[in-house]
């Protein structure tokens, strides 16, 4: 990865329709810059369009900011890390979870300290890691956890919905009705140093850069985002009464000594499923059977 000494004025990347498109607090910040000519901006018109964006103003080894939640953070980072250039990233946490941001980076929530902070935070190296042919910034996992993750994507435009609250609901209703989807796997760690090689049933596997997703469920509590190191979270199955009396928990990190529960660190994750399973990675889903996961070790340059 290439690091190269900033050029031209920083790009703005605003997605317009995060936090369900409460983004006008953040619009009216960034103007002043605009009108001082400090900053190029721009507002997303598609999913997808801030990776390409990213990618753009990396390859000609521009500062990028971005605006937005978890969705527009990955999207960016996979431009980023495609472009193979190392420029400083800014990050406003302005999405509905913000768990990269806020629970990773520590990163402001209140719009103008997040905003002057994009801007002159000190510039720190981040782990980033790779799954499968996607980047992500905070983590990936598969089983109830990812089809939460989902589920939680649909209903994000229910009325009232949003943040922690929402994640409960959809929660409850896939624990509750989708309880039967556990997944089957093998898993191995760098390399079979630890190994799973015949098929088991599992809750969950989550693979994380820092400590929560989900907005705030702290899975991977000590994870450390510059150890150069995935945690991984494998939640043994067990039934479903049980998996309810052991989530709400996750939210404080108090699953850290259930005999369900084992912990690992590891640089590179493979996960095999016979049948697809749900994949998601920083929040956005895919359907695998293969999983082959590395961290990236001080790829990202943020400031924080
Ligand atoms: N103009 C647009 N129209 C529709 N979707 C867009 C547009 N620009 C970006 N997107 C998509 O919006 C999605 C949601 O964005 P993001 O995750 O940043 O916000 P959020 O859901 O409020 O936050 P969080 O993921 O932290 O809960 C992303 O998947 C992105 O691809």
């Amino acid at each position: 990865m290439e690091t190269s000494a900033p050029a031209g004025k920083p790009l703005v990347i605003l997605n317009p329709v995060a936090n369900r498109g409460n983004m006008q607090a953040y619009r009216t910040l960034l103007q002043r810059y605009v009108n001082q000519q400090r900053i190029e901006y721009k507002e997303t018109q598609r999913p997808g369009q801030a990776k390409d964006l990213a990618q753009q103003a990396a390859m000609a080894n521009r500062e990028i900011i971005v605006v937005g939640g978890d969705g527009t953070i990955h999207e960016a980072v996979n431009g980023l890390l495609a472009a193979g250039r190392r420029v400083p990233l800014g990050i406003v946490a302005a999405g509905s979870g913000n768990d990269f941001a806020c629970n990773t980076l520590k990163l402001p929530h209140q719009p103008e300290e997040a905003v002057e902070r994009a801007f002159n935070g000190r510039l720190t190296s981040v782990d980033a890691g790779r799954v499968n042919d996607t980047y992500f910034a905070n983590g990936f996992s598969i089983g109830m956890d990812a089809e939460i993750g989902a589920l939680t994507n649909r209903m994000k435009n229910i009325p009232l919905m949003s943040g922690a609250g929402l994640y409960y609901v959809a929660a409850l209703r896939q624990l509750l009705f989708g309880f039967q989807r556990c997944p089957w796997l093998t898993f191995h760690l760098d390399d079979g140093a630890v190994e799973q090689a015949t098929e088991k049933r599992y809750v969950l596997i989550a693979v994380t850069n820092g400590p929560a997703y989900g907005a705030g469920f702290h899975i991977n509590p000590r994870a450390d985002y510059a150890d150069g190191l995935l945690d991984i979270c494998v939640v043994d199955y067990t039934p479903l009464w049980r998996v309810l009396q052991l989530f709400p928990g996750v939210k404080q990190g108090k699953h850290v000594n259930a005999p369900e529960v084992t912990f690992y660190r590891a640089r590179s994750v493979h996960i095999e499923s016979k049948q697809p399973v749900t994949m998601q990675a920083d929040g956005e889903e895919a359907r695998v059977s293969v999983v082959d996961a590395e961290i990236l070790p001080g790829a990202l340059w943020i400031r924080i």
